[in-house]
């Protein structure tokens, strides 16, 4: 089961998302670069509101990696309370470094994301790096937004790949890049854990465009929503329901109301 990922950049775009049932709400400015990031006290105001009913993540900016800058941006986000951090590993800078550093911060719970770019074509490798740095998950995404979408620029034995040895590490794993709705089906069934949106979500499917919520929606439409998660209330709690006096455990579908703060496809996957 994968999940929909929604990219939006202020408070208005977020409402829209989490109204169209998405599965996490990620922030950030497209405008400002392919992990453009939003003010972090515009994040907290977002994730204040968004708390509890949708998971957050927010990218950090396209930085160089230098661990001090990165550093300092992932405590940004984090202290502004999203549920994950997304960090794209440009080319160059010092990759052993900034993830030496980043370790002690997933070390103390801050949940990483780390962003591969198809269009630089990256060294899998990495991927065992990456969890053993602590990172939460890996997402493969597309850096120049004008070299088409992932499925052109890697083919679908790489994408397995991709897939595959994210998962056997444990991680997260999630496919974006200019993705379009045709290109729904096949990736959906190389089953990653989520699969993220911009263009496809915005008027004449532009990035820097504004959300349509009907362009949300007939992409939610087409990433079918993991089953309602169910669970019974004690028998002492108010969600209790009795008849005849006998205890009959209500089933509360959580969805839409308070979610998990993980994605609800992450225990799916583990
Ligand atoms: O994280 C997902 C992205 O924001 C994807 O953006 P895009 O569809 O414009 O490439």
């Amino acid at each position: 089961m994968s999940g929909m990922l929604a990219s939006v950049r202020n408070l208005a775009e977020a409402r829209i998302a989490r109204e169209a049932g998405v599965d996490i709400v990620d922030l950030k400015a497209p405008e400002r670069g392919s992990l453009g990031a939003l003010p972090a006290e515009e994040v907290g105001l977002i994730v204040a509101e968004m708390h509890g009913t949708v998971p957050v993540s927010a990218t950090i900016g396209d930085l160089p990696l230098d661990p001090d800058p990165i550093c300092r941006a992932v405590l940004a986000m984090a202290a502004a309370g999203v549920d994950y951090v997304k960090i794209g590993m440009f080319r160059g800078g010092d990759w052993g470094s900034t993830l030496a550093t980043l370790a002690h911060l997933a070390g103390r719970g801050t949940r990483l994301i780390a962003v591969l770019f198809a269009d630089d074509l990256p060294d899998f490798d990495w991927i065992v790096r990456l969890k053993r740095a602590g990172f939460a998950g890996a997402m493969l995404d597309t850096r120049d937004k004008a070299s088409g979408p992932l499925t052109s620029l890697l083919d679908r034995p790489t994408l397995e790949q991709f897939v595959g040895e994210t998962r056997e590490q444990g991680l997260l794993c999630g496919l974006a890049g200019s993705l379009r709705k045709e290109d729904i089906p096949e990736l959906l069934s190389l089953k990653p854990d989520y699969l993220g949106f911009r263009g496809a979500l915005c008027h004449s499917a532009r990035r820097t465009a504004g959300l349509d919520p009907d362009a949300v929606a007939a992409v939610r439409r087409l990433i079918p929503p993991p089953p309602p998660q169910t669970f019974s209330c004690p028998a002492s709690s108010p969600g209790t329901l009795r008849v005849n006096s006998n205890p009959l455990p209500t089933e509360v579908s959580q969805r839409g109301k308070k979610a998990n703060p993980l994605p609800l496809w992450e225990t799916d996957s583990q």
